[in-house]
């Protein structure tokens, strides 16, 4: 449904790299994700791919068509919900929708099946100003002005960041349910635990994909044992392990420190647990830990 190949994006005259050789293939039906931190590129390849920005080379299709030479027809087979809130603030959620609509020749009643689910949730605030809804709602709006000329794909730019814990959940289950219906979705986002949610995943950074694969897949192909380990004085914790010969990777990750060794051969727990006494720890706890998609990304980074 979506297919890159070899896309380069560059700025200020070839000094900045957006983009350098992005290929990727998204399936029909598929959620896919983009998943990188901030400046990775993923709003760059949303706009090449709404056809709003042309690569400097390489070649898009979706849905075998051209984004170089099939612009109104593409334009017409997607939804597009950009990372800033892109709606109309001083016209209603109901002439946000109806605006949507005749945009693409279409009307709210038409298509009204396609935004039910989210729309009755709005409904209560279908005369207020865009501008003075809360976040998820502004949010909610955002998808159903996306989807109201029933789009086969839809490209969402981190409709997630900024949101609440719990309307982020939502959001996740509207994808779910859009994607049951059939609707290809192509999302991006910088939060590594919704990558979990995803059919396939890219991991990007620094305009590179540096993973393609399900977040299963590429969390089995993590390459080394990992360990989560904790102590009273984490930061303490961190600078020595850091200064420890053997030490591969080793960041913070919630109240542990996800750590990993160069030549697994020559450590233990055990070992290690004593080194740390040695050197002043209190509290300290050591265990084995499974990789998560963050622990991959750090990895593929140092590479
Ligand atoms: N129009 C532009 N002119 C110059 N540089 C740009 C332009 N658009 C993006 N960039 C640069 O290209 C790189 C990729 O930006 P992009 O917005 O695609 O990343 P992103 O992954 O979406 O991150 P963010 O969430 O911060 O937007 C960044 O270094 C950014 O500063």
């Amino acid at each position: 449904m979506i297919s890159l190949v070899n896309i380069s994006k560059t700025f200020n005259r070839g000094a900045l790299k957006a983009l350098s050789g992005i290929s990727l293939e998204a399936k029909s039906g598929e959620l896919f994700g983009l998943i990188g931190p901030d400046g990775a590129g993923k709003t760059t390849l949303f706009r090449i791919l709404t056809t709003l920005m042309l690569p400097d080379s390489g070649d898009a299709l979706i849905n075998g068509l051209d984004i170089k030479k099939d612009v109104t027809t593409i334009r017409s087979k997607l939804g597009y919900m950009p990372g800033r809130f892109s709606l109309y603030q001083d016209l209603t959620v109901d002439e946000n929708l109806k605006f949507f609509a005749t945009l693409f020749g279409t009307t709210v009643r038409e298509n009204y099946a396609q935004i039910r689910d989210i729309y009755i949730q709005l409904e209560p605030f279908k005369n207020r100003r865009a501008g003075k809804l809360s976040g998820g709602m502004k949010q909610k709006l955002a998808l159903c002005c996306a989807l109201i000329h029933r789009p086969d794909i839809l490209l969402l730019d981190e409709p997630t960041t900024g949101v609440d814990a719990i309307s982020r959940k939502e959001f996740w289950e509207m994808l779910a349910r859009l994607k049951a219906d059939g609707i290809t979705i192509m999302v991006s986002t910088p939060y590594m635990d919704e990558a979990n949610l995803c059919d396939t995943i890219a991991l990007i950074d620094q305009g590179r994909i540096l993973s393609i694969d399900t977040p299963g897949n590429i969390v089995r192909n993590y390459p080394r044992p990992l360990y989560a380990f904790k102590a009273k004085n984490l930061y303490r914790l961190q600078q020595d392990l850091r200064l420890h010969e053997n030490i591969h990777s080793c960041f913070a990750f919630g109240e542990y420190l996800h750590v990993s060794f160069r030549d697994e051969s020559a450590v233990s727990l055990p070992v290690m647990a004593k080194w740390l006494e040695e050197n002043g720890h209190q509290e300290i706890i050591l265990k084995n830990q499974t990789p998560v998609i963050e622990d991959c990304f750090i990895d593929l980074l140092k590479h």
